[in-house]
């Protein structure tokens, strides 16, 4: 099975930061799976995500997607891949239907196609009766639900997500990794950052823990268990390797 992913030698530091974001990441990620980028808060997982995305340019290294170059294929990129971001990228003076439309859009989806698209999947992130309706109205869970329909709109190869549960309640946690699941039975590829280790472990078939800018560990999270002495679960894993200090 062929890449999605592959970082060599990653290299970011942010002008005026004080640490490095990215210290020689290396990675890689297969097609076809659903895979987990995790780290503690300020690894340099939204960089990573950035850079495959061509929102941040790295200062060295390589950052492929697909075998096409973070760089140099960037607009080509953008056609496969589907990006979620931490932040709601919505208007929220705008409904839901208004933004979708927009988006859809600028991606020179017919109008017609758009439509369908939209309509298919408000109804399948359980949003229909609310499409009208202004974003700031919504709940953070509606917002979250709304965000990632806006990723999915031009039918990526691949979906990136950057904390696409965070701060959600069951219901729509259930239905968001419900959905991902779905869509990688699809062939879709899948990558997603949280920090809700028992929901990695349960849906990812990969997970890579990076700490400071560097994988520290990569395998299923069922051998990372097994060859982390004395742990149970992901979440010890992850102390394991990333220790108890809190991060700034
Ligand atoms: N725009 C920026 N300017 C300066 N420093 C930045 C910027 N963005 C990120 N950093 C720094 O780069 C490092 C990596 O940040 P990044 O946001 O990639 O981490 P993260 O793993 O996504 O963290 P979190 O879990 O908190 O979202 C951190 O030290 C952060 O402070």
């Amino acid at each position: 099975m062929s890449n999605a992913i592959e970082i060599d030698q990653l290299r970011k530091h942010y002008p005026g930061a004080e640490n490095t974001a990215l210290q020689g990441l290396n990675l890689r990620f297969k097609k076809g799976i659903i895979a987990g980028l995790l780290g503690p808060n300020g690894a340099g997982k939204t960089t990573t995500i950035s850079i495959l995305c061509g929102l941040v340019h790295q200062d060295q290294g390589t950052a492929r997607v697909f075998g096409l170059d973070s760089r140099q294929d960037i607009i080509e990129i953008k056609k496969k891949i589907g990006i979620v971001p931490q932040q709601i990228a919505l208007y929220p003076q705008l409904s839901a239907q208004e933004n979708l439309e927009y988006i859809g859009r600028l991606y020179r989806i017919p109008l017609r196609v758009l439509r369908m698209r939209i309509a298919f999947l408000l109804e399948r992130f359980g949003l229909t009766a609310n499409a009208h309706k202004r974003i700031h109205q919504y709940s953070g869970g509606m917002k979250r639900r709304a965000n990632i329909i806006a990723g999915l709109l031009h039918e990526p190869e691949m979906l990136v997500l950057d904390e696409p549960t965070a701060g959600v309640d069951v219901q729509s946690r259930t239905m968001i990794l419900d959905f991902l699941k779905l869509y990688n039975e699809e062939g879709k590829t899948i990558i997603y950052t949280s920090h809700l280790l028992e929901e990695a472990e349960r849906i990812c078939s990969d997970v890579a823990i990076i700490d400071e800018g560097r994988l520290i560990a990569q395998d299923s999270p069922g051998n990372l268990v097994r060859q982390a002495e004395g742990c149970n679960n992901l979440e010890e894993v992850f102390l394991y390797y990333t220790g108890r200090t809190v991060r700034e």
